[in-house]
């Protein structure tokens, strides 16, 4: 299985349960991992037959920068299911951290995988 992976990307979001968090922006980390056979755009060279990282990208900056959620679950899972379905991908694994959410923590958060991972 091949796999393309958004690694470390940093956006910024109303995120958490507490009174004060609602009243700020904190920077949440996402690293993805989608699988996706690359053997095509290998031989073809050609981005529109890619999953383009930064078209993903593009479209959890903005819908990551507009949300508000409380928890860190509720935005992966969303997260998680707009790769899947506006992309196409059958699997995807997505670890969303809140650096510095507890102190002494370099940072805490969720990993999910969803759909199913090809062989
Ligand atoms: N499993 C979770 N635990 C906690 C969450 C969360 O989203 N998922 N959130 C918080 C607070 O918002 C925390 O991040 C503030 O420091 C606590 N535990």
């Amino acid at each position: 299985m091949d796999i393309v992976f958004i690694e470390d990307l940093r956006i910024d979001a109303v995120i958490g349960i507490y009174d004060w968090e609602r009243r700020i922006r904190q920077t949440l980390a996402f690293d993805l991992e989608m699988a996706f056979d690359n053997r095509r755009p290998a031989a073809t060279d050609d981005i529109n037959d890619t999953l383009n990282y930064k078209s993903i990208s593009r479209r959890l900056q903005a819908y990551v920068e507009s949300s508000s959620f409380g928890l860190v679950e509720t935005l992966a899972e969303r997260c998680a299911e707009i790769v899947r379905e506006e992309f196409g991908v059958s699997w995807v694994r997505l670890k969303l951290s809140k650096p510095g959410a507890v102190r002494g923590a370099r940072a805490v958060g969720v990993r999910i995988e969803r759909g199913t991972r090809p062989a």
